[in-house]
């Protein structure tokens, strides 16, 4: 297995509370891997780590071979935990700026992921619902074709029908291209499906990780692993 992400003793503090504390991961190229934990564990300080947006104190980390940069996230779709956007911008200048701002991105591949979520293409994003929101900064980020998916919270406001829209999209993407896909989520009851990988994190450290047919045959499902972790 080769390592597309692999992160060695990662700390971060915020004054002094440790973010990330000695934080270890290995995410295998070309599966989809979860990062699960329960609020405040660090695993949106990681997913920033991995665009070069916040440094760590100490360790080292390497993506897709190299230290995180801003020449390296031209390899890099990145979904943030909160949307921003410009004024005045809609689902359809939204995808227009994709198409002539971000490297790798696929206009045709945006607007199949439009329809299929139901985003109008006159939609505003002043205005829009949660859900909506969610939405379009998902169809901006997979009608990318990078080698590196990084999704910080995809399924947040996300009602359950379009959840499994997006799972599918996932999915079929994933099946198409080369990609490896980082995921973090609170939503792994309907989503456990999509993971092959998956790294539990508690207080800063990697508390559990591996293939999540292993650690189901070992420990059964995925919610059982998380309660007996955080309950
Ligand atoms: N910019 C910051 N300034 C101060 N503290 C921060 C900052 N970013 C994160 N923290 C703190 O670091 C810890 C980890 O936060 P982080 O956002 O990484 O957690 P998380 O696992 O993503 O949580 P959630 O599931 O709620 O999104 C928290 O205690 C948080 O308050």
């Amino acid at each position: 297995m080769k390592a597309a992400i692999k992160g060695e003793g990662l700390t971060k503090r915020y004054g002094k509370r440790k973010a990330l504390d000695n934080f270890d991961i290995e995410v295998p190229e070309y599966a989809i891997t979860a990062i699960l934990g329960p609020n405040g564990a660090g695993k949106s300080t990681f997913m920033r780590m991995l665009t070069g947006l916040v440094a760590p104190d100490s360790g080292s980390l390497t993506v897709l071979g190299e230290r995180p940069s801003w020449r390296q996230n031209r390899l890099v779709s990145y979904l943030p935990d909160r949307a921003r956007w410009y004024q005045g911008q809609t689902v359809e200048s939204a995808i227009e700026w994709g198409t002539k701002l971000l490297p790798e991105f696929r206009r045709d591949t945006a607007w199949e992921l439009a329809g299929s979520l139901g985003l109008e293409a006159d939609l505003e994003t002043e205005g829009m619902s949660k859900g909506q929101e969610a939405r379009l900064m998902l169809t901006l980020c997979l009608a990318r074709e990078v080698p590196l998916l990084v999704l910080d919270e995809p399924f947040s406001g996300i009602d359950m029908i379009s959840r499994e829209k997006i799972v599918l999209a996932l999915i079929d993407a994933f099946a198409t291209r080369r990609q490896t896909v980082l995921i973090c989520t609170h939503e792994i009851a309907e989503t456990e499906s999509l993971f092959d990988h998956a790294v539990f994190v508690k207080d800063g450290r990697a508390a559990l990780s591996g293939g999540v047919e292993e650690l189901r045959s070992r420990s059964g499902s995925m919610q059982d692993i998380y309660r007996s972790l955080y309950g």
